[in-house]
């Protein structure tokens, strides 16, 4: 037949029961994974991204926009402090 890579039809996976027995779990899981990662704060040193209060510093009141591309990387150490 044309049209077919002969593999299992996606309709009939996620029709069957053993995929629902498997994934009501894994699926959940997955998204409960998720808000744990963001909730713990454990996203934000594993991106390196700043939280709601370290975007500024006592010692840096202006927006840390990297102005240099050529010594972005010092730029970036002097904004947070390093
Ligand atoms: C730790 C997480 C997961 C594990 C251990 C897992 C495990 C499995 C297993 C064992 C199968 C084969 C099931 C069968 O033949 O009846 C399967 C198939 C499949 N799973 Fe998952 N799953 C996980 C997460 C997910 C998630 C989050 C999704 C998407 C929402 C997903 C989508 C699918 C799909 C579409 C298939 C059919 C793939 C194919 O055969 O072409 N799975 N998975």
């Amino acid at each position: 037949m044309s049209g077919t890579t002969g593999e299992r039809p996606f309709s009939d996976i996620i029709t069957s029961v053993r995929y629902w027995v498997i994934h009501s779990i894994t699926i959940p899981a997955l998204f409960i994974a998720g808000w744990l990662f963001v909730s713990t704060g454990l996203a934000y040193d594993a991106f390196g991204t700043p939280r709601p209060d370290e975007y500024f510093t006592p010692a840096r009141q202006e927006v840390p926009i990297v102005k240099n591309r050529f010594e972005a990387k010092k730029q970036v150490e002097q904004f947070i402090g390093k």
